[in-house]
């Protein structure tokens, strides 16, 4: 390691992961995926089962042994998959060759989210969450300097409370800003419901296939069609092998038989985030939690103990604030024979039941999912209207054209008759646009 310069960023930074858990072995498998997902290559693994020790996490002699492990693999960094508190990794670190980062699980999704972050909004979520991070641990610095014996502490010089006065400040300034965004986005929810969308949210665990369903979804419409209307739609939604390569909400438009939808993908859950971490981006699961209908989209060529692992996390993340149904979708099924997906759906039937079996890949699956939302959407109301003939008239008919379903549209005389579908918030409208026309002395 000595006279090696770690380098920060490009695909050559070399990383030893590590991981303690309470009984059972120890699964790498995930962390490592999130590791190469901002191209750290693992060039060492080590696990160890034991309860957590209060000062190195792992076992004293564990830590030696990842040290001896870092310098014969010649390692940049450590990557932690557990919750590291402030002394663990300075004391981790003190055993490591100098030099050698000490990362922990929720600093490295940090630096995903971070590199992914396009917009001001995921800019600023992940600016709160590390923030957030960084609050106690600056806390602990300035106690520790305090105490005279260790200034320094970590190599980051002199530490006093005015560090974390201004952490707090910009914690609250980010707060507002991201209100104001919010605010927003609600009231352009709003806009969109009124004029006839249900909102469809693609929910999941990172890597399950929601941005490839999102693509087969509103694969027969033309988003350009209605630019004007809705300027803030976005055209793409990438999808790569790899966690969390959505961040943030992508939102297009399918038409199904009778309705209009707008889907939203969104970023991708993953087990074990620390509240502040799903606090940071709540405003971005907005988008989940006040949808119509939730697809919850499940990788089902995995195992069934990790497909119920990761369904137990997205309910749990789903459960406090959703209020919409939710639609099971089992996707990745070009990967399995039909006797492996019974099995799947009999095992998981508690969690996911009546789930709809796709492959957003090949295309297999998704008529019938789209049949599946359509029954599943909030019912739409049927109305008869008689608008009597002034002005305005034709422009009403065409609003509700616009906005909802029309059976039925017949002239007399002196009035219009309407019969449409719509949903009952747009019956209502209509209802009301249709009082205003009555002549004033009618
Ligand atoms: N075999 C197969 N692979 C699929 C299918 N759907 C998606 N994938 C692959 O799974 C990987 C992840 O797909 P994405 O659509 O990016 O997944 P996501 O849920 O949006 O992931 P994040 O945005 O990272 O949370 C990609 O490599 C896709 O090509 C499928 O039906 N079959
Ligand atoms: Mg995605």
């Amino acid at each position: 390691m000595s006279g090696e310069q770690p380098t920060t960023d490009g695909p050559s930074r070399r990383a030893v992961v590590a991981k303690r858990v309470e009984s059972g072995d120890g699964d790498l498998e995930e962390i490592e995926q999130l590791a190469n997902a901002v191209d750290y290559e693992v060039v060492g693994r080590l696990t160890q089962t034991r309860e957590e020790d209060a000062a190195y996490m792992f076992g004293e002699g564990k830590v030696e042994e990842l040290a001896a492990l870092v310098v014969e693999t010649d390692a940049d960094c450590v990557i932690i998959d557990n919750d590291l508190g402030p002394y663990q990794t300075f004391n981790i670190g003190g055993k490591l060759p100098e030099d050698v980062a000490v990362i922990d699980r929720f600093t490295l999704i940090l630096e995903i989210f971070g590199e992914r972050a396009r917009t001001r909004k995921a800019q600023l979520q992940v600016e709160l969450a590390e923030l957030r991070y960084e609050l106690p641990r600056a806390e602990a610095k300035a106690s520790l300097a305090k105490r005279d014996e260790r200034p320094g502490f970590m190599g980051l010089g002199e530490y006093d409370e005015s560090v974390e006065r201004d952490i707090k400040r910009r914690i609250s300034d980010i707060r507002d800003e991201l209100a104001s965004i919010a605010e927003k986005e609600q009231t352009r929810r709003e806009k969109r419901r009124e004029s006839g969308f249900d909102l469809v949210a693609l929910a999941g665990y990172t890597n399950a296939g929601k941005s490839t369903l999102l693509r087969q979804l509103a694969a027969d419409l033309d988003v350009a069609e209605n630019a004007d209307r809705h300027p803030d739609l976005e055209t793409t939604a990438e999808s790569e092998d790899m966690l969390f390569t959505t961040l943030g909400t992508t939102t297009r438009r399918a038409k199904l038989d009778t309705r209009e939808v707008l889907l939203t993908d969104t970023v991708g859950f993953v087990s074990d985030l620390p509240h502040w971490l799903v606090e940071s981006f709540e405003s971005t699961l907005d988008s989940v939690y006040r949808a119509d209908l939730v697809l919850l989209v499940v990788d089902a060529s995995e195992p069934v103990r990790e497909m119920r692992e990761k369904l137990v996390t997205c309910h749990d993340t789903l459960h406090e604030r959703n209020e919409a149904p939710i639609v099971t979708v089992f996707n990745k099924a070009d990967r399995l024979d039909a006797e492996a997906i019974a099995e799947k759906r009999a095992a998981l039937s508690g969690l996911a039941p009546n789930p709809v079996v796709v492959s957003a890949r090949e295309g297999e699956g998704v008529a019938t999912l789209r049949d599946r939302v359509e029954d599943e959407l909030p019912d739409w109301q049927h109305e008869r209207l008689l608008l009597p003939m002034t002005d305005d008239t034709m422009s009403v008919v065409s609003w509700i054209h616009d906005h909802g379903h029309v059976e039925e549209e017949s002239y007399g005389d002196d009035h219009v008759t309407v019969a449409f579908e719509a949903k009952s918030a747009i019956v209502s409208q209509a209802r009301a646009k249709a009082a205003d026309l009555s002549p004033i002395d009618a």
